[in-house]
């Protein structure tokens, strides 16, 4: 992990996006708090219309996927923007014009157990938020009481228990039940880079989470990983640091602009 990647001022987000708009890029970008702020609610992440612009009109100039923990009609839905592909589920859904590719299927019959399980469990506790996907679960735990959450979380592994099939994922304020599969985001985008005949682009992530760093980690070496800063102080694996959601539209204006 990197410990402190480089963090850019105005004039060296300019100068990266030259440089790489000079590379022939791929983008991937992460969706809540990479392109929306972070939110109370999942359904309040609405994507600010200059922002929407901003990834269209990239899209209109290199290729570029939106690789989510969403669900992929979801994102895709709250993008709002046709003919680039997507991945959700954190990768287990991919839609990208060379074709679908759905690696949860086979853990739908246990997703379908858990997700009533989960919600009667835990309709009890206010402020739980159950957020079904196809290819998996996520229970947001951001409107509970701090006293209630150690509770949410037994209520989770109590489920868990009951379907090996599923795994335990943590992220911002959620758990998340998802099939027991070696696949991530990082796998997700080599799969679309090597499907979408992109080989010979260079591959430029945009995430905050932990689970971009499985995709900062798969383009090393290859792109370039930029993590959007949390204030978490969380070790990365990324190569460079945005401070905040603005400064990702300004370097994605800047980049549109080295396009061309
Ligand atoms: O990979 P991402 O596109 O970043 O998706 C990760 C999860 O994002 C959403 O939850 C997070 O954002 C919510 C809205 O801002 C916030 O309320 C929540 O606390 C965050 O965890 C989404 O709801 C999840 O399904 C995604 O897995």
């Amino acid at each position: 992990m990197n410990q402190t990647p480089a963090a850019l001022d105005d004039a060296g987000l300019t100068r990266l996006a030259r440089e790489i708009a000079a590379a022939n890029p791929v983008f991937f970008l992460d969706y809540d708090g990479t392109l929306t702020p972070i939110m109370p609610r999942p359904e309040m992440a609405q994507l600010d219309p200059d922002m929407r612009l901003r990834v269209e009109r990239l899209a209109g100039r290199c290729p570029v996927a939106v690789v989510s923990g969403r669900d992929l009609e979801n994102v895709r839905q709250m993008v709002g923007i046709p003919g680039i592909a997507f991945a959700g589920s954190h990768g287990l859904d991919i839609d990208a014009p060379s074709g679908r590719q759905r690696l949860g299927e086979p853990f739908r019959p246990a997703l379908k157990r858990a997700i009533p399980a989960l919600e009667g469990a835990l309709a009890g506790i206010e402020g739980a938020l159950v957020e079904p996907k196809l290819y998996a679960v996520t229970v947001h735990t951001r409107l509970v009481d701090p006293a209630l959450k150690p509770r949410v979380g037994e209520v989770v592994h109590d489920v868990l228990a009951g379907e090996p099939t599923l795994r335990h994922m943590a992220g911002k304020e959620m758990h998340e039940l998802r099939p027991e599969l070696d696949w991530d985001k990082g796998k997700a985008i080599l799969h679309l880079i090597e499907a979408e005949g992109w080989g010979g682009h260079y591959p430029v992530v945009l995430g905050d989470d932990v689970t971009d760093e499985d995709a900062f980690i798969a383009v090393k070496g290859r792109g370039l990983g930029i993590r959007v800063d949390d204030g978490s102080g969380r070790p990365t694996a990324a190569t460079v640091v945005l401070p905040d959601i603005p400064s990702v539209g300004r370097f994605l204006d800047a980049v549109v602009a080295a396009l061309g």
